[in-house]
């Protein structure tokens, strides 16, 4: 096969789950891909064990601190490859010769830089991180259009719905869709009242009931503040009003999501709850790759349901559709502030129920403003942060 066949692929964030993920498809086409770039946040052991496998050109470490231990651990192990350490670096990579595709998944408003940087620079963007949608979608989109990118979203509701439309992104669709259906497990406090969630623990909600996945995702599930990053995130990616995008609880994680059309039909697409479909359809489109994950036995799997969601005791959703609705910088502050509610969660130091007050409490101390720069954004997430951790040191308070 001829070398520009090979397709060379950065992943940002490769010792997350959605790294692993994409490694084990990139790892099963040999000819047609090749991990020259990995980079990942503070965990250096990690990241050097995936040197050692997959040999990419460039590894990135985000903590400045783990430059050294890096450059070393690559040396002692006998690796061409070169070692760079802070965001800056991860940005430059995403954007630079070093690869033609960029796997976006780092957790969190911190890959945002580097998403938006490999947007501008015409990559293919296999994006997971939904995050940097949220906290700047139309700069994003618009970055990948003028930039001349192809985003192929690896959410899987997302993926879903790309698929469903044939890949037609935000583009030629509109007077086609009735409305968008994005599906939710519920989590792993589904059917539980608001009283019943006081005492829950980080291990109980990181325990999502069909996928696996790093813990801040894994507490968005929880909340169902996931389902609410993942209606902006629609909202940017298919050009859809907040009005035209539904929610349905599905617990068997099989229907990855729906799309509606004016003529009736309702498109969905379906497979086992395992991202290596969503990240092979990303590396492959318009065509189809060999992704390691097995065909989908619906009489094994029986029974498919479907129910509404509860916004009484999961009002993260609620919470989601009003940020999206009253626009500007309103999705920056809910993103933040939930980023550091779960932070503060997972460290034990706020209970389950005050994520959502937080969140809440957050998004009225700061009125949504117009959203008219990418400064203007990072701005409204910093004060989002600062107010947020105010409140939840009160939390924490004995
Ligand atoms: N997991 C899933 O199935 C899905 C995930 N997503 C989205 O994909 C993204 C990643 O999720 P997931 O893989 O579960 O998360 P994980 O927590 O498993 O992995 C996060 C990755 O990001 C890296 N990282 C963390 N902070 C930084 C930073 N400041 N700079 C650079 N790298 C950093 C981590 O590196 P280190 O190990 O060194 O800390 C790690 O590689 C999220 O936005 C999530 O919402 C979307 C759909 C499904
Ligand atoms: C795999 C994926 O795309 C996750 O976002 C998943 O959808 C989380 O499950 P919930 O539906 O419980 O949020
Ligand atoms: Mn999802």
């Amino acid at each position: 096969m001829p070398a520009s066949d090979l397709q060379s692929v950065a992943v940002l964030g490769a010792t997350g789950s959605i790294g692993t993920s994409a490694l084990d498809v990139i790892a099963r086409h040999p000819g047609r891909l090749r991990a020259s770039v990995l980079a990942a946040g503070r965990n250096v052991d990690a990241l050097l064990a995936l040197c050692r496998t997959h040999r990419p050109d460039h590894a990135a470490i985000a903590d400045p601190d783990g430059h050294a231990a890096l450059r070393d651990g690559l040396a002692a192990a006998g690796l061409p490859t070169r070692a760079h350490a802070g965001m800056d670096a991860i940005t430059d990579l995403a954007a630079g010769n070093a690869c033609q595709t960029v796997v976006a998944a780092i957790v969190g408003a911190a890959g945002l830089d580097s998403t938006l940087a490999a947007a501008r620079a015409g990559k293919r963007l296999l994006l997971a991180n939904k995050e940097s949608l949220v906290l700047a979608g139309e700069l994003l989109v618009a970055a990948a259009r003028d930039g001349g990118a192809c985003i192929v979203p690896v959410d899987s509701e997302h993926n879903a719905i790309f698929q469903c439309l044939d890949g037609r992104g935000s583009a030629n669709h509109a007077e086609d869709v009735r409305r968008i259906v994005l599906t939710a497990s519920g989590g792993p406090f589904r059917g539980r009242s608001r009283e019943q969630l006081a005492d829950v623990t980080p291990a109980q909600a990181i325990a999502h009931p069909k996928w696996s996945m790093g813990p801040k995702i894994s507490v968005d599930s929880a909340t169902l503040m996931n389902k609410g990053l993942e209606v902006i995130e629609a909202h940017h990616l298919f050009d859809m009003p907040g009005a035209r995008i539904d929610v349905l609880v599905h617990p068997q994680s099989l229907v990855h999501s729906l799309v509606e059309f004016i003529d009736g039909s309702t498109l969905a697409q379906l497979g086992l709850p395992d991202m290596r479909t969503a990240l092979a359809v990303g590396f492959g489109w318009p065509r189809r790759m060999e992704s390691g994950v097995g065909g989908l036995d619906l009489l094994t799997h029986g029974r498919l349901e479907f129910e509404a969601p509860d916004t009484a005791a999961f009002p993260c959703l609620r919470l989601a559709f009003e940020a999206l609705e009253a626009g500007g910088t309103a999705p920056a502050t809910l993103n933040a502030a939930n980023e550091v509610a779960v932070s503060s969660f997972l460290q034990g130091r706020i209970g389950f129920l005050s994520i959502p007050a937080l969140v809440e409490d957050t998004l009225a101390a700061l009125p949504a403003a117009p959203a008219s720069s990418l400064d203007a954004l990072r701005e409204a997430d910093a004060r989002a942060r600062d107010r947020a951790t105010q409140l939840a040191t009160r939390l924490t308070a004995p």
